[in-house]
């Protein structure tokens, strides 16, 4: 694949944020939350541009050849590459959230099973876990972490007006799974959105765990 850069955007930016994208990408396969070229992540590059992965690679195995640049409507830039199905998810975010700069979405089990469970709720509660200070604003355990459960649909632009109907009904919005897909979470840098993957994978693990002992 041949990415063409604009003129304002540095080769090295660019192979920076392929690099990071590659590298969590590598992280997050191994721990096998990325089964079967499921998954995909960005990076912002600039205030028009995120760098994404091309569809259907293994993510477990990427280079900067996989990685590659879209504009804020999810368009390719200076590439024939396809980018991620799941593009407008991922610029959402980004038009959303001038902050964010990180974008993960990955396919575990846990994942999965939680997003096939809790479907009928609508919404993961996690309360009362320390963890939930892994993510960004919560300082204690006492706080409500909600985690809307969206149903699934290849039609991409009714899960982004799903999105948009839940951040403009004033809830806050740290992550949100698909019904029988996966997770989406984010971050103000790679650490960060990690740092959310990581911890929501534990504590939906840990809200699967508490069903099947019936607790
Ligand atoms: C085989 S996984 C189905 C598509 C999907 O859900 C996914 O996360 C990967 O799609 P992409 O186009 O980003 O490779
Ligand atoms: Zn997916």
């Amino acid at each position: 694949m041949s990415q063409v850069l604009p003129a304002t955007i540095p080769a090295k930016l660019f192979h920076e944020r392929a690099d990071a994208i590659a590298d969590a990408a590598r992280d997050l396969a191994q721990r096998g939350w990325t089964p079967a070229t499921s998954s995909n992540f960005s990076m912002r590059v600039d205030a028009a541009h995120a760098a994404i992965t091309v569809s259907g690679r293994d993510k477990g195995k990427l280079g900067r050849n996989d990685i590659m640049l879209v504009d804020m409507d999810g368009k390719a830039v200076g590439t024939d590459a396809r980018p991620s199905a799941e593009t407008e998810l991922h610029t959402q975010a980004y038009r959303r959230w001038p902050e964010v700069n990180a974008v993960l979405h990955t396919h575990s089990r846990t994942q999965s099973v939680a997003s096939r469970l809790f479907a009928k709720h609508g919404v993961i509660r996690l309360e009362g876990w320390e963890l939930q200070k892994a993510i960004r604003g919560h300082a204690t355990h006492e706080s409500v972490l909600d985690i809307p459960v969206f149903p699934n649909t290849q039609h991409m632009p009714e899960l982004v007006a799903r999105v948009d109907a839940w951040i403009d009904a004033g809830k806050p919005l740290h992550a949100y799974l698909i019904n029988g897909h996966g997770i989406y979470t984010w971050g103000h840098d790679m650490a960060e959105a990690r740092r959310h993957l990581e911890a929501l994978e534990f504590l939906l693990g840990c809200e699967l765990d508490l069903k099947r002992l019936n607790a």
